[in-house]
This record gives structure tokens, sequence and C-alpha cells, in this order.
């Protein structure tokens, strides 16, 4: 992949509905030629953001520009950015080349047939549906059907791709295949792809970026392990559904939390004060223990959880919180644990991060 020259840009771009602010003040650039993940939960604006970037919606505020040309005022069919929604949105009384070539029939500059017919069986190819043209929507997979909604956009050679949350209706198996699928299909052509996903799971393993979305605002931008190793504030923690959290009270270089009272070195400014440490770097030990790497949690084992490469075991502490603690087996065979019983948490200070209303003095 190059990064080069952004391909999009958009600053300062607010969009209101009513008294709801579901963009707030967005900066945000793409580069080129790269896979770029929108994560978010329910409701942080990531359809809002993607109805924006195509012309759907125009913002209250901000500017928005594309291959170099502010596009702001300009309506979405002439902007030159696919989109692929959703539900697929496949028109079910045409084949399966008459629902990739429609965009090419239909759009401003006329395209001979022979133009036509090369072009509807390259996108076809390009997505594996050669064999399949003369079909009706009613009469392919779900899978099938979401590749005939990439082709129909990459048949217009967009530069930009907007994907809305394009994997949500696949069962899991299939999920993982058009995400590897995807990857590789982006690789072949020299576009970027935005894909919008409230999973966090597919947001790391797709993106070469990801920005997270949160009330309407990018929280954080930047690689999937820059964002897995630092997220920037606790609410990006929350979302990647890696770290146990444990709110508390950060007092100078000292953190107060359900473990005790222990040292900080440094803290990242939050709304508020928070301890976290990711779940593969949480470790078990016997409730007596007295050579701990460090804090100290006391917990009741609660359950455990086979996943494969790794075992998730629960707990859960004092004040009822559950507490996840993920052993890779590649690090050998976890403890015999007793449900039920008592044990302790503990990790290394050096990987917790901390959140704090006031920076660690
Ligand atoms: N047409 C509309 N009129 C009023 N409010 C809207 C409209 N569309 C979206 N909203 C609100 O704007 C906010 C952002 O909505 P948006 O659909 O962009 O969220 P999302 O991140 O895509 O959520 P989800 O993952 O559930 O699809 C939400 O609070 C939503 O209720």
């Amino acid at each position: 992949m190059t990064q080069s020259e952004p391909i999009f840009r958009m600053e300062g771009v607010t969009h209101r509905y009513g008294d709801l602010t579901a963009l707030d003040d967005i900066d945000f650039v793409a580069e080129d030629n790269s896979y770029i993940a929108l994560l978010g939960p329910s409701g942080s604006g990531k359809t809002c953001l993607l109805r924006v970037i195509a012309g759907f919606e125009k913002p209250d505020k901000g500017r928005i520009w594309f291959q170099g040309r502010d596009i702001t005022e300009l309506p979405a069919h002439e902007r030159g950015i696919g989109f692929v929604f959703q539900n697929f949105a496949l028109f079910p009384h045409l084949t399966i080349f008459e629902n990739v070539a429609f965009g090419l029939r239909n759009g401003a500059v006329k395209v001979s047939e022979t133009d036509i017919a090369d072009r509807v069986t390259d996108a076809i190819d390009m997505v594996g549906l050669t064999g399949l043209e003369d079909r009706s929507p009613d009469q392919i997979s779900g899978g099938q059907k979401q590749r005939v909604a990439l082709a129909r956009s990459l048949v217009l050679q967009p530069k930009l791709v907007l994907l809305d949350e394009p994997l949500g209706a696949l069962d899991a198996n299939l999920r993982e295949r058009m995400q590897i699928e995807l990857r590789a299909i982006r690789e072949r052509l020299d576009v970027t792809f935005l894909h919008v996903t409230g999973s966090e799971t597919e947001a790391l393993a797709m993106g070469d970026k990801v920005a997270v979305l949160d009330q309407g605002q990018i929280v954080q931008y930047g690689t999937p392990d820059a964002i897995y190793d630092s997220p920037a504030i606790s609410d990006v923690a929350l979302f990647l559904n890696r770290f146990n959290l444990f709110n508390g009270e950060l007092q100078g270089d000292t953190f107060v939390g359900p473990f005790g009272t222990v040292p900080v070195t440094a803290a990242q400014p939050n709304k508020s004060d928070v301890y976290a440490i990711r779940y593969d770097r949480t470790r078990i030990f016997s409730a007596d223990a007295v050579d701990l790497p460090g804090p100290a949690l006391p917990v009741r084992y609660l359950a455990s959880e086979y996943l494969g490469s790794s075992i998730v075991f629960l707990f859960e502490t004092k004040d009822r919180k559950t507490v996840e603690v993920d052993h890779h087996l590649s690090l050998g065979e976890p403890r015999d644990l007793t449900v039920g019983e008592n044990y302790t948490l503990s990790w290394d200070p050096a990987q917790a991060i901390v959140f704090g209303k006031e920076t660690a003095r």
C-alpha cells in the first residue's frame, strides 16, 4: 500500500438533525489507495458521516474536498464516489449483469455497448461472480449479493468507495471470508475504501487505518496497532472490548481503585479517572499469593469459555464487576480453577493505561 496525498478531506463538518448534533466539527483525511475502517457504537454518527460524504445530506457547516476539488455543494450523482449499502439494494427485476451495468447505462456520460460489456464483465470477474451474469438477485446467495453490490459500485471506477456495514447481513463464516476478499479486491484496484462497522474485530482486522467515532466526533484515527496499544480515551478502550476498565480516583501520582492504591507514571486526559489493563495482560494467582507483579485485585471465579487459540476466564470483583482474563494457549496450559473460589488478579503496572481528568504529576 502506498500512502500519498489525501484523496479526500473534510474540515469542520457539522451536521444536525433538529437539536441533535449528529456530526460535531469533524476534520478527516483519507489517503489515496488505502483501507479505512470507521468504527463507532450505535448512534455515533457513522451512517450520517457516510451520507454527508456521498452527498445525500448537506452539512450545516464545514467543507469537503475530493480529488483536489471542493465538492461540498455538488449533488451525489456528480461526486464520483461509490456507495455500497448494507442491504445491498439490488434491483430484483434485473439480471446480475444488468444490475452491475445500471450505473453505466444511466450515468451522465454515454458509454458504448461494447465498453459496457467489457467493464461489466471485468467487474463481475473482479468480485468472482463470472458465470452468474444471467441470474436474478433472488437466485444467488447473500455473499454473492454483497459482491454484486460491490461490482455495481466498482464498475464506475470510483477512487473512493463508501461501504455501510457491508458485512452486517452475512453469517459469521461468510463475514470472515468476505473480510479477506474485500481487502484483496481493494488491493488490486487503485481505490480507497471507507468501511463503516460497529464491530471492533472487523475494524482492527480490515483497516490500514481505523477512525473511531464517538458522539459525532472522531476521537482517534490511527493504525489498528496504535489504537489497540494506546487508546486515546477510555471510551475507545471500552469499544475495543479488550480491556478491563476500573473507575477510581487519580490522585497525583497514584490511582485509587478496587485493587488498592497503585503508583502511576503517566495519565491520558479523559472525562473521568479510569484505569485500564488488557484482558491478555491480566494474570491469575491464588487468593493468598504474595509474590505478585503489581496490583492485587481480589476476585471470585465465575466461568470460562474456550475460543480455539485462547481461553477466556470470567471473574467478579467484590462490587460485582465482571473482569476478563484472556489466556493464550501458546503460553501453555492454564491453571485449574474452581468455580466460586477466590483468586487474585494482577499485572505488570507498566502495561496499564491510566486515563484521568487531570494528568498524573
Ligand atoms: N433522519 C434523521 N432524523 C433525525 N435524527 C437522525 C436521523 N438520522 C440519524 N439520526 C440521529 O443521528 C445520530 C447518528 O445516527 P447514525 O445513523 O449516523 O448513527 P450510526 O452510528 O450509523 O448508528 P448505527 O450503528 O445504529 O447505524 C443518532 O442519534 C440518530 O438517532
